[in-house]
């Protein structure tokens, strides 16, 4: 089995990033949606980003921002890859890699079948898919809701692109999750928190074991 790539998404703080790289996480997501309990500004995310360890990768995470909004963010903050976590089309996808030139991740969620060849779709354009639990309806937040789907929907299916697994992993359950799915990235949030936008040092490095075990 390939070495299992972990992101773990929403760090707001330097000891988060630090917990991060010795558990041998590989990408650290700064959450610029602002009713996220996880947001950080631009600024913050700046000065976090220059605390990142080396070898760890920095994903920005948006949900349809606009131009203005992600042209403020790239501009201030040195990111590795751009994560798109709205309603993205695949044009605006394309317009976003071409304008700031970072690969690009689509997020989608998936709850059932019908939900399946998005991914198919998106994988032609982005340069990576997360590939997350759909939100409940009335959710306020599109991502980090803690909720995961029937991994079996997507047991041994594989896209143009390297793909993340996300939603509602835990340390309890990621080991389950990878071997189901054949996933060789994972992607956790609320599973490695104390509190809601709180990272626990240990449950990242619980998590970062599970999903290599
Ligand atoms: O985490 C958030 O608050 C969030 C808000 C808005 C859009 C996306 C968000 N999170 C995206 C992530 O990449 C999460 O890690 C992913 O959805 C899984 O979350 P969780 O189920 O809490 O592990």
């Amino acid at each position: 089995m390939p070495d299992i790539r972990v992101k773990i998404c929403g760090v707001t703080r330097p000891q988060d990033l630090g917990a991060v790289a010795a558990a041998g996480g590989v990408y650290v997501g700064f959450n610029f949606f602002p009713k996220s309990p996880r947001y950080v500004s631009p600024e913050t995310a700046r000065v976090l980003s220059f605390e990142a360890p080396e070898g760890v990768a920095k994903v920005g995470l948006t949900v349809n921002a606009s131009e203005a909004e992600l042209d403020g963010i790239v501009e201030s903050v040195p990111l590795d890859m751009l994560q798109l976590h709205g309603s993205e089309s695949p044009d605006r996808i394309a317009e976003i890699r071409a304008r700031y030139g970072l690969p690009v991740m689509k997020a989608l969620g998936v709850a059932s079948e019908e939900d399946l060849p998005a991914l198919a779709e998106f994988s032609q354009v982005a340069d990576q898919l997360l590939v997350d639990a759909k939100p409940p309806k009335g959710a306020d937040l599109p991502g980090g809701n803690g909720l995961a789907f029937d991994w079996r929907l997507i047991a041994g299916r594989r896209w143009a692109v390297p793909w993340m697994l996300a939603g509602g992993l835990t340390p309890a359950n990621v080991r389950e999750a990878v071997h189901l799915t054949g996933a060789n990235q994972v992607d956790v949030s609320s599973g490695v928190e104390s509190a809601p936008g709180v990272k626990d040092p240990a449950r990242i490095a619980a998590f970062v074991a599970a999903a290599r075990e």
